[in-house]
């Protein structure tokens, strides 16, 4: 049985640490994290068209369509493998955009999933990681979809397997612009690098933090409260804030007493996207 189109969710990440180790000749930070996804996602929609055009519904406030890593994503594909073959695409947005969640390159990888299966163009997940790679720092990982541990500029990444806790995630109503961070004058730019199996050992911070607290006084405020239940950290270059949890139960009653809303959520080592695209390749493709 064949299909002309896809729904494929594009999940979130979170950044379990952040250390900023050095910097590039070409500015470009190199960096140490661990990736794990959450299950909150926006929802790609995308369906064939024989014409050759790309469509994208509906338009993102503050960013124009060919702005959109979307179609960045959708033409890049597009033009690494000389399909004629276009689509209708729509995103349902569920994720804050600029919270550290990831949404727009977990959107981009998404789309090279789904339009690399629709328009049967077979290329792998390295040469997609490689595509993705030129949109941002953070689309190899969702390319991929597995649990990570990150160096390089972020692209250098070994799969790992984690626990898969429940966590709280505030949303604080603050946008730092990566590339603002990373120019900051505050930003530690030298953390000693940390091996894997010191992860879980209580050394591991985010470098960011620092600076953004600076910036924006409500992720500083719902760091300071979030801190007080266990070791609150923020995702990427924030707004959003984290903390693991031993159950579900905990997680909703810290989420019911915050004065900052957000959500609770799970983490997983594979990617929702992943899961979902399987199941598509069983039903329409094997
Ligand atoms: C910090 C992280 C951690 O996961 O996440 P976010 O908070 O953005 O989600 C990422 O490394 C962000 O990746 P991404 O959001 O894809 O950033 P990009 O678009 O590649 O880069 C935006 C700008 O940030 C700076 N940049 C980015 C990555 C890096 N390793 N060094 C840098 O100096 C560069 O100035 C670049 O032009
Ligand atoms: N499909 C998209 N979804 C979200 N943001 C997008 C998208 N396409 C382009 N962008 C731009 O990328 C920026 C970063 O988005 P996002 O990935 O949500 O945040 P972060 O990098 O902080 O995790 C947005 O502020 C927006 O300008």
């Amino acid at each position: 049985m064949t299909a002309d189109h896809i729904t494929l969710p594009a999940p979130a990440k979170l950044n379990l640490f952040l250390h900023i180790t050095g910097r590039r000749a070409d500015g470009y930070h190199t960096l140490q994290t661990a990736f794990q996804f959450i299950n909150r996602a926006d929802t790609l929609h995308c369906r064939v068209r024989h014409d050759g055009e790309l469509t994208l519904t509906p338009a993102l406030a503050d960013v124009a369509s060919d702005d959109n890593l979307i179609m960045r994503a959708a033409r890049a594909l597009k033009a690494a493998t000389g399909s004629s073959l276009g689509a209708t695409i729509h995103i349902d947005k569920h994720l804050p955009m600029g919270g550290g969640l990831g949404g727009g390159s977990s959107d981009a990888a998404s789309t090279l999933l789904a339009l690399n299966t629709l328009w049967e163009t077979q290329l792998s997940l390295e040469a997609l990681a490689a595509i993705g790679l030129r949109l941002g720092a953070d689309v190899p990982v969702f390319v991929h979809g597995h649990a990570a541990w990150a160096e390089g500029i972020g692209e250098q990444l070994t799969a790992i397997t984690l626990d898969e806790p429940w966590f709280v995630v505030l949303t604080p109503k603050a946008h730092v612009a990566t590339a603002e961070a990373f120019r900051h004058p505050l930003l530690t730019r030298h953390s000693e690098a940390i091996k894997l199996r010191d992860l879980n050992a209580g050394v591991t911070r985010n470098d960011f933090e620092l600076v953004v607290r600076t910036l924006a006084p409500a992720v500083d405020e719902a760091l300071q409260w979030l801190s007080q239940w266990g070791d609150a950290k923020m995702t990427g270059t924030g707004a959003c804030v984290f903390l693991a949890c031993s159950n579900q139960g905990l997680a909703a009653d810290i989420l019911a007493a915050s004065p900052v809303s957000g959500f609770i959520c799970r983490g997983h080592n594979r990617s929702p996207a992943h899961v979902a695209l399987d199941q598509w390749l069983r039903m329409h493709r094997i």
